[in-house]
């Protein structure tokens, strides 16, 4: 049989020393999104987002994932419209991948993994002064999920992919000056939406999750430069960076509504 994420060790994964849900936590990502359960909200707009690729500061390795983070002091690299009431800051985007094609986003369609999720993190910078405050707010977040399938080769992400060996090590940084993350995003305006949490300590339930229906293709050799990232420092006896999802959580009581039919 395939192995799948339910079969292994989850709770005992390095990664999540911390509980896998936190106390009354009852909107917890990430999610199983039951296609034929969502609801078409006919209310909801189309998302407007507005990049300027200048915004651009640096990639990290982190020792999760590796980020692009960007320079969040004004209004020019947002997004507008759809569940959101307010226009919301690009912060940073990271990815979650897994060890082989067959697991390692986050989020589910129909119980369906794809072998990674982008995560483009935005924040409420209309209501909340700063960053690490709007994480604590309900409102305060909006991540735009993207799925990264197999299939040809993204030059968009290559820009990426060349960058990687020089943040192979935990706590490595590398200047990344001009990169447009919307060509990261499949041009179809179908998403589906629903409220969450970061999936990762502190695991704030402040995230209004934008999940696009299409995912975009990635050719191996792609994939394979996420894979051979590490979690640990140099020096450190290495660990390859793989599995850095989060399992799924219960959906409790809320509905995934769609922008389409
Ligand atoms: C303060 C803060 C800390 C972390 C790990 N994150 C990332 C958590 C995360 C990654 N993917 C989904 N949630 C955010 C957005 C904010
Ligand atoms: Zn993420």
């Amino acid at each position: 049989a395939t192995c799948t994420r339910k079969n292994r060790n989850d709770a005992l994964h390095p990664l999540w020393q911390s509980p896998l849900t936190i106390p009354g936590g009852t909107r917890q990502s990430p999610i199983n999104i039951q296609w034929r359960d969502s609801v078409y909200d006919p209310f909801l707009k189309p998302l407007k987002i507005s990049y300027d690729p200048t915004t651009c500061l640096h990639i990290w390795n982190n020792g999760y994932s590796f980020l692009v983070e960007f320079d969040d002091s004004t209004d020019r690299s947002t997004i507008v419209g759809g569940p959101l009431e307010n226009q919301y800051r690009l912060k940073q985007f990271h990815f979650h991948w897994g060890a082989i094609n067959e697991w390692g986003s986050e989020h589910t369609v129909d119980s369906k993994f794809y072998p990674a999720e982008l995560h483009l993190v935005h924040w409420n910078a209309v209501a909340y002064p700063t960053f690490e405050e709007a994480v604590m707010e309900g409102n305060g977040l909006a991540v735009i999920g993207v799925f990264l399938k197999l299939g040809t080769h993204h030059e968009g992400l290559q820009t990426l992919v060349d960058a990687l060996p020089a943040v192979k090590h935990k706590d490595t940084i590398i200047e990344f000056d001009v990169f447009d993350p919307s060509c990261l995003i499949p041009s179809c305006p179908d998403y589906w939406t629903y409220a969450g949490s970061l999936t990762t300590p502190p695991l704030t339930e402040s995230v209004t999750w934008i999940i696009k229906k299409k995912p975009i293709e990635v050719d191996e050799n792609q994939l394979e430069a996420f894979r051979m990232l590490l979690f640990t420092s140099d020096g450190e006896e290495e660990k390859r960076m793989v599995d850095n999802f989060r399992p799924l959580q219960p959906l409790m009581n809320r509905t995934v509504r769609s922008s389409f039919q």
